[in-house]
């Protein structure tokens, strides 16, 4: 009552330029989210290693580790049982020879179909998808199959690709993910899925804007998936070209695939607000990438940001953006902050 006296009458103020009215409260602030984020949103990153008994964390990414095909059950149960819907899985080779057509891929007795079998039978609920691409697998680092010159093999890098997508969707995978962006390899890869009979249930996610930068570091560690010489730029959008961007997403939903990726996320949000409006009626889905989600513990770790504040805001952008999945390497700890009374820090 004592600041009464200091306030204008109601009547000289411009009421309409009041909106903190309608934010004055937690409640009221989540009333101004378009749409909350929900943990069927999320896909969680797991770089399966050949070594079946390994767990071991990646130093360049805060909180991450590989793990071999015996111990990413324990480790994903307990995700399971706190509501973990999605997976999408990366094959680590660090004892297995790599070779230039990326043979290991899809090697029966490789990480990622030993870990798609263990993990469709143990957790039926689970959704398991496959990035599907060669550099992990390959001599050279690349992500398709290259001539003698080392310039890339399109036509014989599509092939590839399809095959090992319909492999991994044969081992049982729900979802495959081309990450190579070969030109074609969509259509290549539902044309092998409709010839093995398995086009109509496997999900096709791809990666359809992806651009070439800086942020893929840690994952290239993690993955040891560096190329050994040249850089991705031939393949992987210039990190200007939205034109690109657009005409990838328009050619990929040409070609067939079932949802849009974007990536990475929150550097390149204009394209991921371009893909809700190119491909309104797809599912369009963020990818914070390894760099990403680095930059943001090393931002908390120094203090500048509050690390739970900051993943809100960040996942938060995707939504706003048009995003409704989301690839996090955050997703365990969301898995527990949305469990929270009053999840959002804002
Ligand atoms: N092509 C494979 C692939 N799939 C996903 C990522 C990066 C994911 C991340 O940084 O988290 C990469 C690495 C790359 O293209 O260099
Ligand atoms: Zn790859
Ligand atoms: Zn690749």
């Amino acid at each position: 009552m004592t600041h009464t006296a200091e306030y204008l009458p109601a009547h000289e103020i411009d009421i309409s330029s009041i909106l903190q009215g309608g934010y004055n409260t937690p409640l009221a602030r989540t009333w101004q989210h378009e749409r909350q984020l929900s943990k069927n949103m999320f896909i969680y990153p797991l770089f399966i290693s050949d070594r079946p008994d390994e767990e071991q964390p990646i130093p360049s990414l805060p909180h991450i580790s590989r793990y071999g095909v015996n111990k990413v059950v324990p480790y994903v149960a307990s995700l399971v049982k706190k509501g973990l819907r999605a997976v999408i899985l990366f094959g680590v080779l660090l004892d297995t020879p790599k070779d230039p057509e990326g043979t290991c891929a899809d090697d029966p007795n490789g990480p990622v179909i030993q870990a798609v079998k263990v993990l469709r039978e143990e957790f039926p609920d689970l959704f398991v998808m496959c990035d599907v691409c060669l550099c992990e697998y390959t001599s050279h680092g690349h992500c398709g199959i290259l001539y003698e010159d080392g310039s890339l093999n399109n036509e014989m890098s599509i092939r590839r690709i399809a095959a090992v997508a319909v492999n991994y969707a044969r081992a049982g995978a729900h979802c495959v993910a081309p990450s190579d962006m070969m030109d074609g390899r969509i259509k290549a890869v539902k044309q092998g899925l409709a010839d093995a009979g398995l086009a109509h249930k496997v999900f096709v996610m791809s990666y359809a804007a992806k651009f070439s930068g800086n942020l893929y570091g840690p994952f290239r560690d993690a993955a040891d998936s560096c190329p050994a010489h040249g850089d991705r730029k031939c393949y992987q959008l210039p990190s200007g070209g939205a034109g690109l961007a657009r005409r990838a997403m328009k050619r990929d939903m040409r070609e067939g695939t079932d949802a849009i990726i974007v990536k990475p996320s929150t550097f390149y949000l204009d394209i991921v607000r371009d893909a809700s409006h190119i491909c309104e009626d797809y599912p369009v889905c963020a990818y914070h990438v390894s760099g990403e989600y680095a930059m943001l513990f090393a931002a908390a770790e120094k203090g500048v940001v509050d690390l739970k504040t900051i993943a809100f805001e960040a996942h938060y952008g995707f939504l706003r953006a048009g995003a409704r999945l989301i690839i996090s390497y955050f997703t365990p700890y969301f898995l527990d902050w949305l469990d929270e009374a009053e999840p959002i820090p804002m």
